[in-house]
C-alpha cells in the first residue's frame, strides 16, 4: 500500500530519510506515525528508524545529539528542526520486565519490527510513502483490532508496560483487544508491578481520555491488570459501575480522577492516599480534593455562592465533566454565567485588606485580623455585604465591638 498524501510533518523529514539512503543505507519513518497518517489523525513527532550505526548517522549530518545514543538513538538538527533517528535494534533477555539486559544494533528492518509492541505499531513506510507491513498490522488498522506482534507473552515479559499500552490503545482508538492478546495481559498481570508508577500513571490517564474509555476499561478489568496498579486491588466494583454507564469520554485528567475518587467512595483523605500513591503532582491533587468536595456537597445540597467561590470555575467545570458521565451534568455555560455573578473571585478584590483593618481598627497584628477578613470576606460573597471599602470598615468596627463585648 501507498500512501498519496503525506501530512506536512513528514516533509521536511524526507530529506533526512533521502540522506541516509544516498549514503547507502536504509530508513524509514516508524511507529505511531504511520499508524496515525493512516488512521488520518494529527500527529505529534515523526520517528525514522534506520539501518546505519549511530556512528554512521552522525557522519551524515552536520549537527548532532547524542540523545540516547547507547539505546541508538541520534538526533539530527537540520534548519531548526529535531529529528530523532534510530538505528535498527534487536533486545536480548529481559530480566527485569522493563528493559533490555542488552541492545543490539542490527542492520534488517525486519528484526527492529518484530520487536514492537502491538501489529498496528510496527507498521514502517519509506520515503515515498510506501508502508511495509510484515505482521497484518494494515488488516488490524482497518478491522479495527489491537493485537500484539508475534507470540504477546514474550512482548509483555520484554516491556510489562506493552499490557497497559495495549489497554489504552483499545480505548484512545476504539479498538478491540484481540483474544490472544487479552488472555496473555490475564496471565502477565502481575507484572505489572515491575514498572514505574509514573510510567503506569500516562497510560491510566490516556486510557481515561480515550475515545471509547469503556473499551480500554473492559479489557483493563476483564484481565485484572487494575489489581497491579496503585490501592487498585478493591476498585473492580468501580470499574464495573463505569462500565455500566452509557457511553462516554472525558476531557480532563482532574474530571476523569475525580469521578473514578467519587464512585470509589472516598473521602477527601483517603482520595489523597491514592493520589500519592499514583505520585499524582501536588497540583493535580489539589485540584482533584476540590473537585471531589464539590461533588460531595451537591450530593446533600444545592452549592452556595461560598462553595463556588472556594472551588473556582474550573473546579465546578472538572465536577460538572464527572457528573455529566453520571447522568447528573449541567450546561456548562450555565454554570461559568452563574459563576461570573458572584461578586468576588479571590480574597485580592476584597475592598480592604489586612493592612486597612490594622490601620482603621487601631490594633496590633494577630490572628483576630485574619478571622475578621474570613468573615467579611463570606459576607460579600454571600451578598450580605456589598464589596465598598466604607461598608467593609463599618461592619469591622461593629464586629470587633461585638467581639469585645
Ligand atoms: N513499550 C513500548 C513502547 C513503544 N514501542 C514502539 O515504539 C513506538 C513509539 O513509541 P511511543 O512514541 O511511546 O508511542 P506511539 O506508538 O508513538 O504512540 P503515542 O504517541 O500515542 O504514545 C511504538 O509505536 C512502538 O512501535 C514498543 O514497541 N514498546
Amino acid at each position: 500500500m501507498r500512501i498519496q498524501k503525506l501530512p506536512h510533518q513528514f516533509q521536511s523529514a524526507k530529506v533526512i530519510l533521502q540522506r541516509i539512503q544516498d549514503a547507502g543505507f536504509e530508513a524509514y519513518f516508524v511507529g505511531g506515525c504511520v499508524r496515525d497518517t493512516l488512521l488520518g489523525v494529527p500527529l505529534h513527532d515523526v520517528d525514522i528508524a534506520t539501518s546505519a550505526y549511530p556512528q554512521e548517522v552522525k557522519q551524515l549530518f552536520k549537527k548532532t545529539i547524542d540523545t540516547g545514543i547507547e539505546h541508538g538513538t541520534v538526533t539530527v538538527m537540520d534548519h531548526g528542526r529535531a529529528y530523532e533517528i534510530t538505528t535498527f535494534r534487536t533486545e536480548s533477555a529481559y530480566q527485569d520486565f522493563r528493559r533490555p539486559d542488552k541492545v543490539e544494533f542490527v542492520r534488517s528492518l525486519a528484526e527492529d519490527l518484530k520487536r514492537r509492541d502491538l501489529t498496528i505499531n510496527a507498521l514502517a513506510m519509506d520515503v515515498n510513502g510506501q508502508v511495509i507491513d510484515l505482521f497484518a498490522g494494515l488488516a488490524d488498522l482497518k478491522n479495527r483490532v489491537i493485537r500484539a506482534v508475534g507470540d504477546p507473552h514474550e512482548r509483555f515479559h520484554e516491556d510489562a508496560l506493552r499490557m497497559m499500552r495495549t489497554v489504552r490503545f483499545a480505548s484512545k482508538l476504539d479498538f478491540k483487544v484481540e483474544d490472544s492478546t487479552l488472555a496473555a495481559i490475564a496471565e502477565n498481570a502481575e507484572l505489572l508491578q515491575k514498572i514505574a508508577v509514573e510510567r503506569i500513571y500516562v497510560e491510566w490517564t490516556k486510557l481515561l481520555l480515550g475515545k471509547n474509555p469503556q473499551r480500554g476499561l473492559a479489557a483493563f478489568f476483564k484481565t485484572g491488570l487494575y489489581q497491579y496498579c496503585p490501592l487498585f486491588f478493591d476498585k473492580g466494583k468501580v470499574l464495573k459501575q463505569l462500565l455500566q454507564f452509557p457511553a462516554f469520554t472525558l476531557q480532563t485528567e482532574e474530571g476523569a480522577w475525580t469521578l473514578f475518587c467519587f464512585l470509589s467512595g472516598l473521602s477527601l483523605r483517603t482520595a489523597t492516599k491514592l493520589l500519592k500513591a499514583w505520585k499524582s503532582s501536588n497540583e493535580m491533587l489539589k485540584t482533584v480534593q476540590k473537585t471531589l468536595r464539590i461533588l460531595q456537597i451537591e450530593q446533600e445540597k444545592k452549592l452556595t455562592s461560598w462553595d463556588e467561590y472556594q472551588a473556582g470555575l474550573d473546579c465546578l467545570l472538572y465536577a460538572n465533566e464527572a457528573a455529566t458521565v453520571m447522568g447528573k451534568g449541567k450546561n456548562a455555560a450555565a454554570i461559568a454565567q452563574h459563576y461570573e455573578r458572584l461578586p468576588i473571585k479571590t480574597r485580592h478584590e476584597l475592598a480592604i485588606n489586612g493592612g486597612d483593618l490594622l490601620h482603621f481598627l487601631a490594633i496590633k497584628p494577630s490572628p483576630y485580623i485574619g478571622q475578621l477578613l474570613d468573615q467579611l470576606e463570606r459576607a460579600v460573597v454571600s451578598g450580605q455585604l456589598p464589596n465598598e471599602r466604607q461598608v467593609l470598615l463599618q461592619a469591622a468596627v461593629t464586629a470587633q465591638q461585638n467581639h469585645l463585648e
